[in-house]
This record gives C-alpha cells, structure tokens and sequence, in this order.
C-alpha cells in the first residue's frame, strides 16, 4: 500500500491493518494512528519504536509475552498467527532435529522461568543455529537487558511485517 492510502485511514482500517505488526498488539497500532500523516514506512515504523520506547519496563515485558515461542507447542499444533508461522518457517524451526526440538524446549523453558517472559529473536534475520547460540548466550543475562534486547527484536519483526504491507518506495 502507498503511504498515502495509510495516511487517508480511519483508525479503524489502520489497526486492522497493523493490528498485529507487533505481534498481538493491537494497541500500539491504535497508539501509532495518531501520528500521521507518516513521510514514509521509515517513519511509521520509528512511531511504533517510539510508542514501545517509552512504555514502562511492565509495559515493555507485556509486549514480549505476547509472543509465541519459537518451535514451541502453538508451532507444533499449527495455531500461530500467520505472520508467525512464516518467520519461524523462514528461520528453519520447521525442521528441527528431535533434539534441536527438546533443546529448544528446554532452553524456552529455563529462559521462561529465569525472566516471567518469553525468549523473542527477529527470526527473519537468523537461522535456527543462530536462534540456539542466541537463546543459551542471553540466558545468562539480567531481566533489564532481556526486556529492552527482546523489545529490540520485537522491532526488527515490525519493520520486517510493515514492509511486507507498505510500498518502501511511496513518500509523502
Ligand atoms: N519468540 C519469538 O521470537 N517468536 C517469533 N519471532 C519471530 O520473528 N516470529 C515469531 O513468532
């Protein structure tokens, strides 16, 4: 869609269309709309940086445990939203070995435990032997970099999903 079209929607048709360029979260599209007109897809995308930016640390660990875990049980049972299922699909966590799978399983689970949060990678931007060496490495980290490095995540995954739906070269 050219920026202009996004520029002319009723808040509506925004959220329905950004609804979940944040996995699950609706409100932050409802919070974007408010800053149009956007110049361009760079510029919607730094209202959605900006909007997770200043949430306080609840907000920001609210927006991570919206996430569905990689290869996880939602996976295996086909009940991820579609944009999910092929990011995990693009990553290769598709095709686990059964051992990558109970690896998986067990670090999600120590992570989970350890932080009240799901473990969140952009994972367009890595393969599942990266994801593996990502989860083990920032398991060891306190909760405070966990939260801002997964919301640091969760916006390389929205700046990915918005240019899948607005027209990178469309300026205002
Ligand atoms: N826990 C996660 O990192 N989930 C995900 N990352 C993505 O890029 N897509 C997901 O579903």
């Amino acid at each position: 869609k050219p920026i202009s079209v996004v520029n002319s929607m009723s808040y509506e048709d925004f959220i329905s269309l950004f609804g979940n360029v944040i996995e699950h979260c609706s409100l932050c599209a409802a919070a974007v709309w408010r800053d149009r007109p956007f110049s361009d897809v760079n510029s919607l995308h730094k209202s959605f940086c900006q909007f997770a930016d200043q949430l306080p640390i609840g907000g920001k660990e609210g927006i991570l445990r919206l996430h569905p875990d990689l290869a996880g049980r939602l996976a295996m049972s086909g009940g991820l939203t579609n944009e999910s299922t092929k990011e995990q699909q693009s990553a290769g966590l598709n095709t686990l070995t059964d051992q990558e799978k109970k690896t998986m399983h067990h670090l999600n689970q120590q992570y989970k435990q350890k932080f009240g949060f799901p473990f969140v990678i952009c994972a367009r931007e890595n393969k599942k032997e990266a994801i593996l060496t990502g989860l083990e490495r920032r398991l060891n980290n306190s909760g405070e970099t966990e939260a801002v490095t997964g919301v640091e995540e969760v916006k390389k995954i929205c700046r990915l999903r918005l240019l899948d739906i607005v027209d990178s070269s469309s300026k205002l």
